[in-house]
């Protein structure tokens, strides 16, 4: 069989694990690590594929971890979501260095930083080849990146939301935990939900199953994976319907 020569997907939506970021660091963005996902991207775009991204915040703050316990969760969630910005801030100057165009839109008001979050401004940079980087999440405490991804994966109408994370695919169990966990080459939601997969929440997977958005889960340690995906490659976890 011979390689596609075109990529499989026009308009995509990438979330990207903050945790990826650390790199080997204990926490926060290792420059190295963030250069070579900017090298990744810089690979789709050339390939003229149409690229949101919602970047997590797990690298600097989490509203379920042990530094945010006795904390009020909203509080600690409004934390989070302002972790996701340094993350979309710091992607955009890496991109920038790249040569690529990237405009961050966040979903928190934080005018002097960021623009705030305007859906028919985003399709317009994304017509336009930008690079859009959605930040803070929903905007709202008790979701995650995860949800946002599926939300404004929906809202743009991408074809697929791509999760990058540090794992190659959706396991049978954590495969940090369970040295026994297998992985799926495919898997629908109804299966992930009811398995209780912790790999994505169930409200990202719930959103994305109701609207038919199928999400492929990937490696973005691996080098290329990102535009082997793209390419339409075997590579990773699909979740589908
Ligand atoms: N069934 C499973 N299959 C694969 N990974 C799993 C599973 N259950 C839990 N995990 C864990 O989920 C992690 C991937 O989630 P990731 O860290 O990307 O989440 P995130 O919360 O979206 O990221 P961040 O908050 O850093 O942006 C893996 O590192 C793995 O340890
Ligand atoms: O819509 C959202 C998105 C995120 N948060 C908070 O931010 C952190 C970091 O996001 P991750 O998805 O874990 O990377 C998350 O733990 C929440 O505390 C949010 O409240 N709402």
């Amino acid at each position: 069989m011979t390689a596609p020569t075109s990529p499989a997907y026009k308009r995509i939506l990438l979330k990207l694990s903050g945790e990826a970021l650390m790199g080997d660091d204990a926490y926060g963005i290792n420059r190295g690590t963030i250069m070579r996902m900017a090298d990744e991207i810089l690979d789709v775009v050339r390939l003229e594929v149409e690229l949101a991204i919602v970047i997590g915040g797990g690298n600097i703050f989490r509203g379920i971890a042990p530094g945010a316990q006795g904390m009020d969760r909203a509080t600690a969630d409004y934390m989070g979501m302002m972790a996701t910005i340094m993350n979309a801030l710091a992607l955009q100057d890496a991109l920038k260095h790249r040569g690529l165009d990237a405009r961050v839109q966040s979903a928190l008001n934080i005018e002097q930083v960021v623009e705030p979050y305007i859906r028919p401004k985003a399709l317009r940079y994304l017509e336009e080849g930008k690079v859009v980087i959605f930040a803070a999440g929903t905007g709202n405490p008790f979701f995650t990146t995860d949800t946002a991804a599926a939300l404004r994966g929906a809202e743009v109408g991408a074809e697929l939301v791509l999760k990058a994370t540090r794992v190659d695919g959706v396991y049978s169990a954590d495969p940090n935990k369970d040295p026994n966990a297998t992985r799926y080459s495919r898997i629908s939601f109804d299966e992930a939900i009811n398995r209780r997969l912790e790999i994505m929440d169930a409200t990202a997977f719930a959103l994305c199953r109701d609207q038919k958005l199928p999400i492929k889960v990937f490696s973005i340690n691996k080098p290329g994976a990102l535009a082997r995906v793209i390419m339409g490659a075997d590579e990773g976890t699909l979740v589908h319907v």
